[in-house]
């Protein structure tokens, strides 16, 4: 269970103006995200969906406690993200969309040590989880290749392993197909339905823009807009009340401009 109770979190960005003769430096607040509230149960399939710049990457950050929220709470499994962090961060693998974060000299098997290493995992134990990692993510053909001579598809498959090294109960993946080609995306999409699915406790969070994504994998999903929770509902609902995700997206967007 995570719940997200009131959470608005800003940023402070610098600023640099030129004021006639001085060149200025300010600082602006960024409010990043506003009163968010939100409960997410064990097992669900969430996705949230909205445009550049909305939070999505933000709540997805702050629900794995790489950042603090600036008002409100978050609990992860009854641990809260600020006060019991290293707890709270125990439950949740994080699949970024960062493929620099990989040692690109070393191979897959030695990247996955690497981290499992990270997440306290040693001598048959890390071995044992390599293996199985590489296999659930179809590497075995290339583990002893340097992760430089991958391609994107290869990398979001280790980066997918990454994030399981803990057997996390919370998976989150920022936009996990964003740099993939169409088939890259196919298999990457299926690796999260059939393997990854498997687990029915284990909860998933995507923040997609892809609107099939949302459909096929999730069972829930947020929409976020300049900062705020604007609609969450059950793919049930959404397929009764508006047909598709799409439809349900455009809908909501439009009517919330109108506000
Ligand atoms: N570390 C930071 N410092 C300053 N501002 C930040 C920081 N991280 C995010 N922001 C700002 O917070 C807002 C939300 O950013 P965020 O990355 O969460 O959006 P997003 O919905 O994930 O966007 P995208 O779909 O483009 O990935 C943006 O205005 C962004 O500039």
């Amino acid at each position: 269970m995570i719940e997200i109770r009131n959470v608005s979190m800003e940023f402070l960005q610098s600023k640099r103006f030129k004021d006639f003769f001085y060149l200025t430096k300010s600082q602006k607040v960024v409010k990043s995200l506003i009163n968010v509230d939100l409960m997410i149960d064990e097992g669900d399939k969430v996705a949230f969906l909205g445009p550049n710049g909305a939070g999505k990457t933000t709540l997805l950050k702050l629900i794995g406690g790489l950042l603090y929220p600036t008002y409100g709470e978050i609990n992860v499994n009854g641990y809260n993200t600020v006060h019991n962090n290293l707890r709270s961060r125990k439950s949740v693998g994080f699949v970024l969309n960062e493929e620099r974060s990989f040692y690109w000299r070393l191979t897959a098997v030695q990247n996955l040590e690497f981290f499992g290493v990270l997440d306290n995992l040693e001598g048959d134990r890390l071995t044992s989880k390599v293996v199985e990692l590489i296999g659930l993510v179809g590497l075995e053909g290339a583990k002893h290749k340097k992760v430089a001579t991958y391609s994107s598809g290869m990398k979001q498959r280790l980066a997918i392993a990454r994030g399981l090294l803990c057997d996390p109960k919370v998976l989150i993946l920022d936009e996990p197909t964003r740099t993939l080609d169409p088939e890259a995306v196919i298999d990457v999409k299926n690796l999260i339905m059939q393997k990854i699915h498997e687990n029915e406790k284990r909860t998933l969070i995507i923040a997609t823009h892809r609107f099939d994504e949302a459909e096929e994998l999730c069972n829930k999903v947020c929409i976020i807009r300049n900062g705020e929770l604007i609609s969450f509902k059950t793919i049930d609902e959404i397929r009764s009340i508006y047909g598709s995700v799409s439809q349900y997206y455009h809908s909501i967007m439009e009517r919330n401009k109108k506000d």
